[in-house]
């Protein structure tokens, strides 16, 4: 070659150099020939594979797990692959059917990712003492691995939810959109109690109560169910968490499920383990299977339906066959805990709860849909909790770690810290979203009017952590009277304070269905009938003792309408309920001026800052004075049926209260 380098056959011009392009110099270091694009340091990996590798770094806790220290001084602490094996034993041990003899050969991990299960990380569990005399002692199930995805991150969730999961989406706001399936609410008719010795003598049953029994055999058939379909599955969710925000009183709770999204939906409703106290969590006090993409079988005994959720307290353990609405698994343990922390003098409550700058704690109860959630969430004050509280000697402890808001309609100006917590991490049931765009349109009804969001408490910019507080001030019972009739505001004796919790009344419409034109009184029994497992004048007594004791006052707020049941009023603007609600908490409505109203006999106050004070007294809003009488005879009709049931309870120990809780109903 001549003179020039082989870049040189080709330039603009036989000019100077400087006329043509600068040449590229191929040959700086090495002089082979390669070209090297070296203008950023390369890559410390051979392979694809290698550099996959480098992204992802191991977790581990952050400070090292204390060694428990034997008698001898001799700190025995295990090996961490030993702990890790322990905790797959334990899983396995969930898992475990009860008429083989094994459980099932559990692996962590990903199947999609995992190589072969050469490690040592498999536990598998015989059984010690089996149930039944074991008819098989193998089957395909103990030939195969399941793949346990043991606590996994919101992050990780999110992926396998959008691999999988049809009907999982990322919207706009960076929460993830789920499908709950044919049920979007809960089947309260479908809840089951297993009835032995002890329950039959320590729970409501009969008239009123929500303890359908079933027996031990029936449970432990829909358990083998359960257990059977999750175990035939490559894969299973595993969340092991905390109950009660109480230390001494906290419960351990494992999930098993089978959907990512029901993983998530518990990571951000229960309390989340740090991952020390994760390390030495141990074995769960209490087990949920949720196998509920798969029914139950109606020809099993006591069957009604494809649904089954069941409660067997004294094997700790709930089965959920045929529905996989989520709020099933929370008030479920909450269902437990209504059993498990009044035998320790604590009272469970249904209820929201927050606390002023002051330290004054309020509760709100209340059915769904009444405020509990919307009213708890207060920019003004911290924000223990918006569902299930513990009411014990120290205080008020919340049981969960999330809230779980109805956002039908939600808007931004209205109730901006929910709409915030509306982000990554937050679970959205059943929303509609523009499929482009994915922002959510919260008034579309389209798959639900009970589109729910499930996020950590911690997203509420203003929530108490720990969320625990002081003996509460306030107790405030909320009402969404959808005949109208109710006040605004009442402010409650301890006898009607009783008589309104045992009531436990609200009344909605079913929404803006054709033919639904009259309000539905519904009666709940403290205001969650539902979930309670004692008789309600059990959790009433504690009730009236613990305000008795705290001088709580009571309150009954309508959240409902005014000026006309629905169809000819509308619904109390929430903005004048928020000033209800602060006059209660400042202490200034407890000083106002009173005057008594008719048939109910409650007292309402004159005048609340900010609140028109025709309103106040709900008669001055009806233009038909008789339609208006005419309600709420009917009404108080309709309480005093309902209370006939509880005519016969005393509460407490001397027969006085029971008297006053009588008389304080309506009067007519
Ligand atoms: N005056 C009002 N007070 C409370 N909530 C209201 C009022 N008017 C309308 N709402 C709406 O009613 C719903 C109350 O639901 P939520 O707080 O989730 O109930 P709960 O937590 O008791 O189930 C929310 O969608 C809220 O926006
Ligand atoms: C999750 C529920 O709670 P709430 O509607 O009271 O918020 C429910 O009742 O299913
Ligand atoms: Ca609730
Ligand atoms: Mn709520």
């Amino acid at each position: 070659m001549a003179g020039n380098g082989s870049n040189s056959e080709f330039s603009f011009g036989n000019g100077p150099a400087s006329y043509g392009l600068t040449k590229i110099s191929t040959n700086k270091k090495g002089g082979n020939g390669i070209c090297h694009d070296d203008s950023a340091t390369p890559v410390k990996a051979q392979t694809i594979d290698e550099l996959h590798s480098l992204q992802r770094k191991r977790s581990a806790p952050t400070t090292p797990i204390k060694a428990p220290t034997s008698p001898g001084g001799f700190a025995n602490a295990i090996s961490e692959e030993e702990r890790h094996i322990q905790q797959l034993q334990s899983i396995s041990a969930s898992l475990a059917s009860l008429t083989r003899e094994t459980g099932p050969k559990v692996v962590r991990g990903d199947p999609a990712t995992a190589r072969k299960p050469d490690t040592p990380k498999v536990a598998h569990v015989v059984h010690t003492q089996p149930h039944f005399t074991p008819t098989i002692a193998v089957s395909d199930s103990a030939l195969k691995f399941t793949h346990v995805l043991y606590n996994l991150s919101p992050a990780e969730l999110y992926e396998q939810a959008i691999k999988y999961e049809k009907g999982s989406f990322i919207t706009s706001s960076g929460a993830l959109a789920t499908l709950s399936g044919a049920k979007t609410g809960r089947s309260p008719r479908d809840k089951r109690v297993v009835k032995d010795d002890a329950t039959e003598a320590e729970l409501w049953w009969g008239k009123g109560s929500p303890n359908i029994e079933m027996d031990e055999h029936t449970f432990l058939t829909n358990r083998e169910r359960a257990v059977d379909y999750l175990n035939s599955l490559d894969k299973v969710f595993v969340n092991d968490q905390f109950l009660n925000w109480d230390p001494e009183n906290r419960i351990k709770v494992r999930i098993v499920s089978a959907r990512a999204y029901h993983s998530l939906f518990m990571h951000n409703m229960c309390i989340r383990p740090t991952p020390e106290e994760l390390e030495d969590f141990g074995t769960p006090d209490f087990t949920i299977y949720n196998a509920g993409q798969f029914p139950c079988n109606r020809y099993t005994h006591y069957m009604t339906s494809s649904t089954s959720i069941d409660i067997n307290l004294a094997r700790r353990e709930m089965v959920i066959l045929g529905t996989q609405y989520a709020g099933e698994m929370k008030k479920g343990l909450f269902g437990v805990m209504h059993y498990l922390m009044p035998m320790r003098g604590i009272l469970s409550l249904h209820s929201g709860c927050n606390m002023g700058k002051d330290g004054d704690v309020a509760l709100f109860f209340g059915l769904s849909g009444t405020g509990k959630t919307t009213l708890s969430t207060d920019h003004n004050r911290y924000l223990i909790g918006d569902d299930e509280h513990c009411w014990s000697d120290k205080g008020v402890s919340n049981i969960e770690g999330g809230c779980y808001a109805k956002c039908i309609d939600l808007s931004r100006e209205k109730e901006p810290d929910i709409w915030n917590a509306i982000k990554f991490g937050t679970v959205l049931e059943n929303v509609v979203f523009d499929e482009h765009t994915r922002d959510v349109d919260y008034t579309d009804k389209s798959v639900t009017e009970n589109t729910r969001a499930a996020y950590p408490i911690e997203y509420i910019p203003n929530a108490k952590i720990p969320c625990v507080g002081p003996q509460p001030k306030n107790v405030i019972l909320l009402a969404c009277d959808a005949f109208g009739v109710l006040p605004p505001v009442s402010k409650l004796n301890l006898a009607q304070t009783m008589y309104h919790f045992i009531s436990g009344y609200t009344a909605l419409v079913a929404g803006t269905e054709d033919g639904v034109k009259e309000p539905r009184a519904t009666f709940s029994a403290c205001f969650g009938a539902a979930f309670i497992m004692l008789h309600p004048t059990k959790y009433a007594a504690m009730l009236a003792e613990k305000m008795q004791k705290n001088g709580a006052s009571g309150w009954l707020v309508n959240t409902g309408w005014s000026g006309g049941s629905y169809g000819s009023g509308s619904r109390i603007k929430l903005a004048y309920t928020r000033k209800i609600i602060d006059a209660i908490h400042s202490g200034s409505l407890l000083n106002a001026e009173y005057k008594k109203t008719e048939v109910f006999g409650l007292e309402i106050p004159t005048a609340v800052e900010g609140v028109p004070s025709e309103i106040l007294d709900p008669v001055n809003t009806w233009a038909d004075k008789n339609a208006y009488k005419e309600t709420l005879l009917k009404l108080a009709d309709l309480f005093k049926n309902n209370f006939e049931t509880f005519t016969n309870y005393k509460i407490g120990k001397d027969s006085r209260l029971t008297e006053e809780i009588l008389a304080a109903g309506p009067n007519f």
